[in-house]
């Protein structure tokens, strides 16, 4: 297939694109360099400078015949507290990008498209793991915008004949041939963590040591970015016109940030300070998922579910990068 993968200049649309070109097919990349790096776009790809908002009809065109046969849009502003701070950025850099993505994706027509949701719409669930039926009550304006994306979704699906699915993903870590996380600005918590081991950062500070979990600290889900990266390719596949599938992606098992810190003691075999500070706002206690809707529907099957597996493979990345990474360059 000829795609087009917005936001490919980032962690997780770096990776996607990585294994696209793997098994074949053709992509093109579309990211304004916001929060991604143009050295991440792998070798092999067509890489267009741009917003969505802006650049996404010229890139798909509005011919009888589309030019590609399916977008994967990865492009969004996605930290959770930089969201309660500066909801303008979400709002209009995720809804109102969006829109004008499916508009175009609409006029060109398209046929397919995978959208990165999040888990972040759920917010505090009654009960994990966490099913796609459940409640989506988010807690943050970065989970309530691509609710608000989903929904568009659903209604563009129905009334123009769309094939999309929407991937919530749980909390995406670990690197794959070359690719991983390497932000300006890093807030995700396993690659800060590798950033104190690598002597980069003094410590790590733990956001909240008062939540209900059996050590006081937040619990989240781990995916594996490579695992990720396959369940796009099985949704691609899957799609069909007129429908909007949604499928949660974790690997079913919470790790508490103690945990996690203490995964990346073993795998560095590196001491790490540790701070502990106040709840970081907009943050629920538990996200875990249930990926059973994706492990029978799309037939995925994660491999690499192991914790210290994730973070053997994002500290092989950072390693391996060195001083090219922004964080040794500060
Ligand atoms: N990393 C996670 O744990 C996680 C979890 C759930 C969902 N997601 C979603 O997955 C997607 C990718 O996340 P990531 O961690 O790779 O983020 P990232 O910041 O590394 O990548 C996002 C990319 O999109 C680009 N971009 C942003 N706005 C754009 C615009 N208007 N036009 C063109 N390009 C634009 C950025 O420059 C960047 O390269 C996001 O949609 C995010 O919400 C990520
Ligand atoms: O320095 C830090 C950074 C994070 N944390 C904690 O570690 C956990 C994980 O935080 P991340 O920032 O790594 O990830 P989030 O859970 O906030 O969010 C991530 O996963 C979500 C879905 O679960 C979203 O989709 C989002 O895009 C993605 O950034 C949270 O409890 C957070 O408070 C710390 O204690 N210290």
């Amino acid at each position: 297939m000829r795609l087009l993968v917005t936001g490919g200049a980032g962690y997780v649309g770096s990776v996607c694109s990585t294994v696209l070109l793997e098994q074949g097919h053709e992509v093109v990349v579309l990211d304004d360099l916001s929060t991604g790096n143009a050295d991440a776009v792998p070798a092999g790809v067509e890489f267009v400078e741009g917003d969505i908002a802006t650049a996404a009809a010229a890139v798909l065109g509005d011919g009888a015949r589309s030019r590609f046969d399916g977008v994967l849009h990865f492009a969004a502003q996605s930290l959770v507290g930089e969201s309660v701070e500066q909801p303008d950025k979400y709002w209009h850099g995720n809804v109102v990008a969006t829109l004008a993505l499916l508009d175009a994706i609409r006029r060109s027509g398209t046929p397919r498209l995978v959208f990165s949701s999040t888990a972040a719409t759920y917010g505090e669930p009654e009960r994990v793991p966490i099913t796609e039926d459940a409640p989506a009550r988010p807690t943050n304006p970065y989970g309530a915008t691509k609710l608000a994306i989903d929904h568009a979704i659903s209604s563009y699906t129905r009334a123009y004949g769309l094939a999309a699915t929407s991937l919530r993903y749980f909390n995406v870590a670990g690197a794959y041939r070359g690719a991983g996380e390497n932000r300006v600005v890093e807030t995700h918590l396993i690659p800060l963590v590798l950033q104190v081991a690598l002597g980069q950062r003094e410590h790590i500070s733990v956001f909240g040591t008062d939540w209900p979990t059996k050590d006081g600290t937040a619990v989240r889900d781990y995916i594996h970015v490579k695992d990720l990266a396959d369940a796009h390719l099985l949704a691609l596949e899957a799609a069909r016109p007129g429908e909007h599938a949604v499928y949660n992606l974790g690997s079913g098992e919470g790790f508490t940030v103690r945990e996690v810190i203490e995964a990346c003691r073993r795998v560095t075999g590196l001491p790490i300070t540790v701070v502990d500070a106040p709840r970081r706002a907009g943050d629920p206690a538990v996200l875990i998922a249930s990926s059973r809707r994706a492990v029978e529907e799309l037939g995925w099957k994660p491999q690499h579910t192991s914790l210290d597996e994730i973070v053997a493979d994002a500290w092989a990345y950072l390693q391996d990068l060195g001083d090219r990474s922004h964080a040794a360059r500060r």
